[in-house]
């Protein structure tokens, strides 16, 4: 086996998902402090209270205690490699989630106990499901009060289409845990909290004896559900997981940090392992091809003591390292990876070598967008990633007109990352181009940062329309003319976009005008699949 081929199969790489507030910070931090990476729970993300990353626009995040921001954390567990990299939760920023799960092999999806399926727990197994990302399933606030656990998984497979295969279940209802039943192992566990939940939980094995005379019914009741997912065959199913047919579920609590190990050793255990990429004609790339890899995120000003621009490369294929010359697949340009970094919250570190499934962080990228492929020997483009189609649009203006060059160079700056999609027309002048978001506030990050980081104040004026769809050139003319309609370029791609205000008159345009080319983008807010 080559070594690129052993690297491989000790990579684990995924994202935690999930609706905001299901414990998304709280559970990447408790895997982390598991696998010590970190000594104190809280040094990843710096929400309020939280100890940790400083960058400017992050406050924004601290005020609305959402994340926007992407982390990507490697830690050594079990004597595998673990990438894990983290998402946003809200929907207006599910473009970048769309984005990251094209990184990753396997998603872990948390559930709050209390909520179960939320809106966007819905769109983002949609998005798995589309990607064919095969999820582990956490039923995360185990130590509140919330559903009962058969409704829970019930509505796991009502509402998925997967069978849902626990490999814990849990001791004690919601609101009341004890510990959990290991369906894979045939054991039980106790656990006990510590405090702060900042070092790991204790977990003792329970004999049947201890957890009769402790837990009493609570016991019973566990081993009684236990026996009646046996009955009904929820077994875990390698082949079906990886088919994302079926979804491994444990139980627990990440603010305790209670079944954040047992997650860990189904990671190592079930998650599959980087496997070889198809390229945009559909022939794999084999895992130990000279280099290949997919930039999926980049990512500017992350804090202020590196004012730089980071491009987040997974390693496709091959052995990366430092100081290589690449081809840039979008340019044919070569790229030099002096600086090669891991970011892990704040803290970055050299990365010298990397094997499929790392992720590199590379410092002034200025050239790679997301999407964008680099390789080494052989030519190779991994497939594009979707834009989403966009719903809310406004023209953004500077405030002053002595700062126009720092507007422009903001705009061009947050485009290329793929913080917001920027549209133009000759017709607007390149003083005001258009934005267009999938929610609107990607609009506040981009107020924000413009202002923050270029000095630039801008205004937005927000645009009645609402939908947007794929045109040429020959339709253009046509659209150009119509009310409630207007065509639009974008700057990313170049694509020609007609911009309606609604589904009604797009229609009545198309029927007036027939043969009209308009193509659907993919839907925003986390669906994939047609638009009107
Ligand atoms: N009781 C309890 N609270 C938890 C648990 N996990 C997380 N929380 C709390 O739930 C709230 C939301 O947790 P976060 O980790 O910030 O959630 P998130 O999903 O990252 O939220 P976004 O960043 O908005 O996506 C916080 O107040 C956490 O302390 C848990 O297991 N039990």
């Amino acid at each position: 086996m080559s070594t690129a081929t052993s690297e491989a199969a000790r990579r684990r790489t995924f994202a935690v998902i999930s609706h905001p507030d299901a414990g998304k910070s709280t559970m990447t931090e408790a895997l982390a402090l598991h696998a010590s990476a970190i000594t104190q729970a809280g040094a990843v993300h710096g929400k309020a209270g939280r100890r940790g990353v400083t960058s400017d626009w992050m406050e924004m995040e601290r005020a609305r205690g959402i994340s926007i921001t992407s982390a990507a954390l490697r830690f050594d567990y079990r004597g595998h490699m673990f990438n894990l990299v983290d998402t946003p939760g809200h929907a207006d920023f599910s473009e970048d989630t769309y984005r990251v799960l094209a990184a990753v092999d396997c998603a872990v999806m948390l559930l709050d106990a209390a909520k179960g399926m939320e809106p966007q727990t819905m769109k983002l197994f949609e998005v798995c499901r589309h990607r064919r990302i095969p999820v582990i399933t956490f039923v995360n606030k185990w130590d509140r009060p919330g559903q009962e656990p058969l409704e829970l998984l019930d509505e796991i497979e009502e509402r998925t289409g997967l069978r849902p295969t626990p490999v814990t279940w849990p001791i004690g209802v919601a609101g009341n845990f004890h510990g959990v039943v290991d369906r894979m192992e045939g054991r039980a566990v106790r656990y006990t909290r510590t405090p702060g939940g900042a070092t790991k939980a204790l977990e003792t094995e329970l004999t049947p004896e201890q957890g009769a005379a402790e837990l009493g019914a609570d016991w019973t009741r566990a081993w009684e559900e236990t026996d009646l997912l046996a009955a009904i065959g929820a077994e875990h199913d390698q082949k079906a997981f990886e088919a994302h047919e079926s979804t491994p579920v444990l139980f627990g609590a990440a603010l305790s940090n209670f079944g954040v190990a047992r997650l860990l050793d189904v990671l190592v255990d079930l998650a599959p392992a980087p496997a070889p990429r198809p390229d945009v004609e559909g022939t794999v790339r084999p895992l130990d091809a000279p280099f290949s890899g997919l930039v999926f995120k980049v990512q500017a000003n992350m804090d202020p003591a590196h004012r730089d621009r980071i491009a987040f490369v997974r390693v496709c294929s091959g052995r990366f390292e430092r100081g290589m010359v690449l081809t840039h697949a979008a340019t044919g340009r070569p790229f030099a990876t002096k600086y090669a970094q891991s970011v892990f919250g704040q803290e970055r570190a050299t990365i010298d070598e990397a094997y499929p499934g790392d992720v590199v962080g590379l410092v002034n990228a200025t050239a790679l967008r997301p999407g964008d492929t680099l390789y080494e020997g052989k030519p190779v483009e991994f497939p594009p990633i979707p834009s989403f189609a966009p719903e809310h649009f406004a023209v953004a203006r500077s405030r002053s007109t002595a700062k126009s060059k720092q507007f422009r160079r903001g705009i061009d700056q947050l485009d290329g990352e793929g913080v917001i999609q920027v549209l133009r027309s000759d017709l607007r002048g390149d003083q005001a181009p258009v934005l267009a978001a999938v929610g609107p506030m990607q609009f506040e990050v981009v107020q924000h940062r413009l202002a923050t980081e270029f000095g630039a104040e801008i205004i937005l004026d927000r645009l009645e329309y609402t939908l947007a769809l794929r045109t040429d050139a020959e339709s253009a003319e046509v659209l150009r003319r119509q009310r409630g309609a207007e065509v639009l370029s974008r700057s990313r791609d170049q694509a020609l976009l007609a911009v309606f205000t609604d589904q009604w008159r797009m229609r009545s345009i198309q029927r007036e005008h027939e043969g009209l080319t308009l193509e659907p983008l993919i839907a925003g807010r986390g669906i994939p699949g047609a638009t009107g």
